[in-house]
């Protein structure tokens, strides 16, 4: 894959990288991001690992003496539960870095063009990532598919509508009861959840092990909390007393309440802060919901559909229906006219000549996909062109129950 070409020769040359490489692309990356350090040898270790089941790509300056790694991405399989409750193994595009010295000069580009053709190439029907920021990854394909709420409650004005119970039904969690029981309800959690990440068993070790890089100097390690189907993960942050709830998984809706009562009850505590669905059910079970403040919405999973029939054959439709998408990619090799007939919820998709019904370019597909977007704001937004009843006929289709919600970021 090195350049070669019968003018000057590039010295920016992209390749997977050698063993030898990975301490200097944890430093490529700790810089790109503006962290204070690099991952830690143990945890570098475990993520290589992730890495080794995708694939990574970096560009070497080969004109340089010092550094020269300039540019790494990479993916793993990332798996999503989608509508009607498949689990579709998607490329999770992540770590994606460019030096300082190298920016504007397509080494982005470069790489998602090599990443792209990989997946397209190993048959995966979607690609995600989580975006550091909102302008980029539209251009390959990409949408915002999901959003979150970030919320802050105070624990002194969080009043249940339901009285307390004489046991709260949860426990504080010593490692083996996390080690035995957190991943089970996790998993159980996002075979149910519209739009969560499952994380895969080898992910375990270095959420559970909450080493020290991952929080500051006046906060807390994990504290779990533990209930039959359910479990809350969260620490203090000591500077200002805040319980920063970084997980909260539930298989029932008293789990929700049970886990929720006690966060709330913490005592000492000036609030409480997560990042929950934007249809959670919690300000509802409050006496009072502006006892919940939500302070920010943060898009969440950012989707690509790659395999346009695999993709949209995968999950489930809330109504019937026969639609042509003439469907738009100024990135990929996905554009095209597909037939989508829905028939008891399920889809056949088919690649066509005939006229269609609705306009849509790949980007904006993908940010439906899970209706984290409803067709109606994407219209409104003339994002989709097609004419009402069309529209109407695509809102049905693509409506859900359940407002998707990752609950991971990688
Ligand atoms: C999934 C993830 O890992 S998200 C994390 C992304 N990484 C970071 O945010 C770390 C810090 N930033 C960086 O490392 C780099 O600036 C990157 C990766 C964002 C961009 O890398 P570059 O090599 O400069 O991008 P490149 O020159 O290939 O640009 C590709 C296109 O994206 C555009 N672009 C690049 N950066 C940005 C940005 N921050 N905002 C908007 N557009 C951008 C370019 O204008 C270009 O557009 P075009 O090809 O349509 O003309």
């Amino acid at each position: 894959m090195n350049n070669q070409s019968s003018g000057p020769v590039d010295p920016l040359s992209l390749e997977r990288p050698r063993g030898t490489d990975w301490p200097e692309i944890l430093a490529i990356d700790a810089r790109a991001f503006a962290l204070p350090k690099p991952l830690p040898a143990d945890e570098m270790i475990e993520f290589r690992n992730r890495a080794g089941e995708g694939d990574t790509v970096v560009v070497r300056d080969t004109a340089s003496e010092g550094q020269p790694i300039v540019a790494v991405s990479l993916y793993f399989p990332v798996p999503v539960t989608v509508p009607g409750g498949a689990a579709a193994t998607t490329a999770g595009l992540s770590w994606v870095s460019v030096s300082a010295t190298h920016r504007r000069r397509g080494l982005l580009r470069r790489m998602i063009t090599e990443q792209y053709r990989t997946w397209r190439e190993r048959d995966f029907p979607l690609a995600t990532l989580t975006a550091s920021e909102g302008g980029i990854y539209e251009r390959f394909g990409f949408g915002p598919a999901m959003f979150a709420h970030r919320i802050r409650v105070e624990p002194a004005a969080a009043q249940f509508r339901t009285p307390a119970p004489a046991d709260s039904r949860v426990r504080y969690g010593s490692t083996e009861q996390v080690v035995r029981h957190v991943p089970a309800v996790h998993r159980a959690w996002a075979a149910g959840r519209n739009g969560a990440i499952t994380r895969p068993d080898t992910w375990w070790p270095s959420i559970i092990a909450d080493r020290n890089f991952r929080r500051n100097s006046q906060t807390s390690g994990l504290h779990y909390l533990l209930h039959a189907d359910g479990y809350a993960a969260y620490r203090i942050d000591a500077r200002d007393k805040t319980a920063i709830v970084e997980d909260l998984v539930y298989t029932t809706p008293q789990a929700h309440t049970d886990l929720w009562r006690v966060l709330t009850s913490l005592d000492l505590v000036s609030a409480v802060t997560a990042s929950i669905p934007v249809d959670d059910p919690l300000p509802h079970k409050l006496v009072n919901a502006r006892a919940l403040e939500v302070q920010g919405r943060a898009d969440q999973l950012w989707v690509s559909i790659l395999d346009v029939v695999a993709a949209l054959e995968l999950r489930t439709y809330a109504a019937d229906g026969d639609l042509v998408l003439d469907v738009t990619d100024g990135f990929g090799d996905r554009a095209g006219r597909y037939r989508l007939t829905v028939a008891g919820g399920r889809a056949t998709v088919t690649r066509t000549d005939d006229d269609a019904q609705i306009g849509i370019d790949i980007a904006t597909l993908s940010s439906i996909y899970l209706g984290g977007i409803s067709v109606r704001e994407m219209t409104a937004a003339d994002r989709i062109d097609a004419d009402s009843a069309a529209a109407s006929t695509l809102a049905s289709m693509f409506a859900v129950d359940e407002a998707p919600f990752a609950g991971t970021f990688f």
